[in-house]
């Protein structure tokens, strides 16, 4: 036992939810709806951080007498879940939009405020504007507030930049917080976000090709930067189809997974477009077509479905149901940013369930295992099996369900965060159901 000198272990009384068991990469339909769940389960986290065993408390248990870790959490009564991961944020940026929050409540729309000058717009004087160390700071707190509501994997844009010193300072600073917080980043970059004031989308994307693009490039062969995927808003009066399609396409070739917001406010034959590329993951999807599904169910390009902008926004709920039974693999994302500001993946798995309809097993199963095959981290998140990241939640009851029925009311019900085998949230607390 060697290499268990120092193992970080939770013991178990109760429930595991381990999502799936057999290496599966994603999930669809029917194995969203029947999670694989340990009764009385024991876990063990390696000094690596990566989970060692996970099965039935007293096979566990005499594989791995107590004197063998450093630390134990005794979990009974409680039940134990992979941490969650939010598979869609823009959490880096300066000045926020609660006045535009009260024009949306007045009846403006999101394209009103964008075509006025705000929206992504307004946030980009802001965060030009700011020194990287505010940048920091803030989205540090952010980071800090997601991993408290049970985040323990997040993906996160730049594109508040549109040029190509912002947008670098933006990934710059998700790659500081790569390399000094515990939660895990999936880094993208996303200066496709909008076309800048006084440039044309032409202007913008030869602008991206030439200059933004191979600057990337150089910084990541230079090991100086890392980023894992591009994106583009595909939607009309932003980037259209033809755009969208080159800005993808070079990102590709240099690497990076796609993964773009596409079919949101028009059906834009996104869904098509991400398919026929090999996309990873399109997000939003309020408007796609029968054949946009088909086309995803077929290439096996994830849908990340963000309950929040749909219900801020008022617009038409993304057809979780058709998707799930066309096949596709659908996940879940919080869209933290300006216009949608909720840095909690419990309340979105509410939202998905009420607003689209989704099942409590379908709406874990899509802000785990599914979120994180949307980034391509499937093999090591979303999923209690050995060899993958020690990340999990401990919850004060004995049925996770409470986690998504409780709306709001995961600071309470939390106890634990672990990531890579740490206690990084420890509420100390008990409760009352
Ligand atoms: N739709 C485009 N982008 C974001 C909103 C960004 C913003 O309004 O600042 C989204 O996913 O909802
Ligand atoms: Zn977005």
């Amino acid at each position: 036992m060697g290499f268990l000198r120092r193992v970080a272990g939770v013991s178990l009384r109760d429930r595991v939810v381990l999502i799936c068991n057999n290496g599966e990469k994603f999930m669809t339909k029917h194995g969203m709806q029947n999670l694989s769940v340990i009764e009385n389960g024991s876990l063990v986290i390696g000094s690596d951080g990566l989970i060692k065993a996970v099965g039935p408390a007293e096979i566990i248990g005499a594989q791995y007498p107590e004197a063998s870790f450093d630390n134990v959490i005794d979990a009974s009564g409680m039940c134990v879940l992979p941490g969650l991961v939010d598979a869609h944020t823009h959490p880096v940026w300066a000045g926020d939009r609660v006045h535009e929050f009260a024009m949306k409540l007045a009846g403006a729309t999101y394209m009103d405020v964008h075509r006025a000058g705000g929206g992504i717009h307004f946030t980009v004087e802001h965060t030009r504007a700011a020194r990287s160390s505010e940048l920091l700071a803030s989205f540090s707190s952010r980071l800090v507030r997601m991993q408290r509501a049970g985040t323990t994997l997040v993906e996160c844009k730049s594109g508040y930049g549109l040029d190509l010193q912002t947008e670098l300072k933006m990934l710059e600073v998700i790659e500081e917080a790569r390399r000094t917080l515990p939660i895990n980043i999936s880094s993208t970059y996303c200066g496709a976000h909008a076309v800048p004031k006084g440039k044309t989308v032409a202007e913008t994307t030869k602008d991206i090709l030439q200059v933004q693009l191979p600057r990337l490039k150089e910084q990541m062969s230079a090991g100086t930067l890392r980023v894992d995927n591009i994106d583009v808003f595909c939607e009309q009066g932003v980037f259209d189809l033809s755009s969208t399609r080159s800005i993808l396409q070079a990102g590709k070739d240099m690497g990076l997974n796609i993964n773009f917001h596409g079919d949101e406010l028009h059906p834009m034959n996104s869904a098509q477009l991400g398919a026929e590329l090999g996309a990873l993951a399109i997000s939003h999807l309020e408007e796609v077509t029968d054949e946009g599904i088909a086309a995803m169910a077929t290439a096996r390009t994830a849908a990340v479905l963000l309950p929040t902008t749909a219900y801020i926004l008022r617009l038409p709920q993304p057809r979780a149901r058709d998707m799930l039974e066309a096949g596709v693999v659908v996940a879940l994302g919080s869209d933290f940013n300006p216009n949608a500001y909720c840095c909690s993946m419990p309340i979105v798995m509410h939202l998905a369930c009420v607003n689209m309809r989704m099942s409590m097993p379908e709406a874990l199963a899509a802000a785990t295992i599914n979120a994180a095959y949307a980034l391509g981290c499937s093999h090591t998140h979303g999923s209690l099996e050995v060899n993958k990241h020690g990340d999990l939640l401990v919850l004060n009851t004995t049925r996770w369900e409470h986690l998504i029925y409780q709306l709001g009311g995961h600071q309470e019900l939390i106890r634990y965060v672990v990531i890579k085998g740490n206690v990084i949230v420890d509420n100390g607390k008990t409760m009352d159901l």
